[in-house]
C-alpha cells in the first residue's frame, strides 16, 4: 500500500504497560506431558535453522541441512508417534545458499538467505539490492533483509518505505522478511512505527533481530511487533508473519513465544507461512526435552550439537 504517514505518526507504544504485560507471559500458560511434546514438535516445524558464522563451511551447512530434514532422532519420533517432521527453513549467508539448496533438494524445505549487507546493512545501497538478486538466482526462496536503522532513528519514514519497497521488488517471488534490528532502534514506539512502515511497503514477515546486536529478541519487543501485525490486519485484511530471532535457545522460551502468538494473533499464525523462530541452537534443547519426555532421562547437551 502507499505510505500512510498520518497512520505511522499516530502509532504510540506504552512502554511500561508493555513491559508489565511481557513480564507476566512466561508464567501464563503451562503445557505439560503430551501437550508439551506436541507444542515442541510444532516449534520445530517453525524454526529457521540458522548458521551465520564467519567460519561456516560447506560441511557445516550440509550437516545443518541433514538436521533440518530429520530434526529429531528417529527412535524419539517413533515413540512420539510423529512422522514427517522438518524445520521450517534453513537460514544461511549468500555464500552458502547453493550448498544448502543442493543439500535440501527434494525435501520441500526452503533456503532463506540473509541479505543487504547483513548484519549492519551499511554496504553500498546498489550492492545491497544486487545481493538480493544474487541470492534469489542461487535458489533462495526467502530473503531476510536488514533495514537501515538510521532511517528509523531520524524518523525518516519515507526513506525506510522506499528502501523496503525496492528490496521487496528485488525479491520477486521470494518471501521477504524485514529485520528491524530492534535492539538498535531506541524505543518501542520506533519499533512499532518501523514495523508498520515495513508492512506498508510489502514485507511478508517482520523479524526482530539479526542475532548480532547486543539485545536481540525480547518479549516486550515481540508484543509490540505482534500488535502492529494485528492492527495491520485489522486495517487492511493482510496477514504479515512474525519472526523473533536471536538468543532464543531454550525449549521453554519457545513455548512462551508460541503461547504469546496464540493469545495475541490466534492459531492461524502458528503455521510456517506466518511464524518462524530464527535460531541456531534452539533445536538442540528441544530435542533434548523430547528425549526426556520419551525416556525419562536427560541427555548431555553435547549429544544434540547440530542445531
Ligand atoms: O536469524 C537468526 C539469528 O541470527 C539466530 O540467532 P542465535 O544464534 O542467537 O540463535
Amino acid at each position: 500500500m502507499d505510505l500512510d504517514l498520518s497512520w505511522v505518526r499516530a502509532v504510540q507504544a506504552n512502554t511500561s504497560a508493555i513491559e508489565r504485560r511481557a513480564a507476566t507471559l512466561p508464567g501464563r500458560r503451562s503445557v505439560k506431558k503430551n501437550h508439551q511434546a506436541a507444542w515442541l514438535c510444532k516449534a520445530i516445524s517453525l524454526i529457521d535453522l540458522t548458521t551465520l558464522s564467519g567460519d561456516d563451511t560447506e560441511g557445516r551447512v550440509r550437516r545443518l541441512c541433514a538436521k533440518a530434514r530429520q530434526p529429531v532422532r528417529a527412535d524419539i519420533l517413533d515413540a512420539l508417534g510423529m512422522q514427517d517432521l522438518t524445520t521450517g527453513a534453513v537460514c544461511v549467508y549468500h555464500d552458502m545458499v547453493e550448498t544448502a539448496v543442493d543439500a535440501l533438494r527434494g525435501s520441500g524445505i526452503p533456503v532463506a538467505a540473509v541479505s543487504t549487507g547483513f548484519p549492519a546493512g551499511l554496504s553500498p545501497y546498489k550492492l545491497r539490492i544486487a545481493e538480493i538478486g544474487e541470492s534469489v538466482a542461487a535458489g533462495a526462496e526467502e530473503i531476510d533483509i536488514v533495514i537501515t536503522r538510521r532511517h528509523v532513528l531520524q524518523g525518516n519514514w519515507q526513506a525506510l518505505y522506499d528502501e523496503m519497497r525496492e528490496m521487496r521488488a528485488a525479491c520477486g517471488e521470494a518471501h521477504v522478511k524485514a529485520i528491524l534490528a530492534t535492539g538498535e532502534l531506541g524505543t518501542l514506539r520506533n519499533v512499532a512505527r518501523a514495523s508498520l512502515v515495513c508492512m506498508m511497503a510489502g514485507a511478508d514477515f517482520i523479524k526482530t533481530s539479526t542475532g548480532k546486536e547486543s539485545v536481540n529478541a525480547t518479549l516486550p519487543v515481540s508484543l509490540t511487533m505482534i500488535r502492529a501485525i494485528r492492527d495491520y490486519e485489522a486495517h487492511t485484511g493482510y496477514k504479515v508473519g512474525y519472526k523473533p530471532a536471536g538468543g532464543i535457545s531454550k525449549a521453554k522460551d519457545a513455548l512462551t513465544y508460541l503461547a504469546l502468538i496464540k493469545d495475541e494473533l490466534g492459531d492461524r499464525w502458528l503455521q510456517p507461512d506466518l511464524f518462524r523462530f530464527g535460531a541456531s541452537s534452539l533445536l538442540g534443547d528441544i530435542e533434548r526435552q523430547l528425549e526426556h519426555h520419551v525416556t525419562g532421562a536427560y541427555s548431555a547437551s553435547w549429544r544434540h550439537a547440530a542445531g
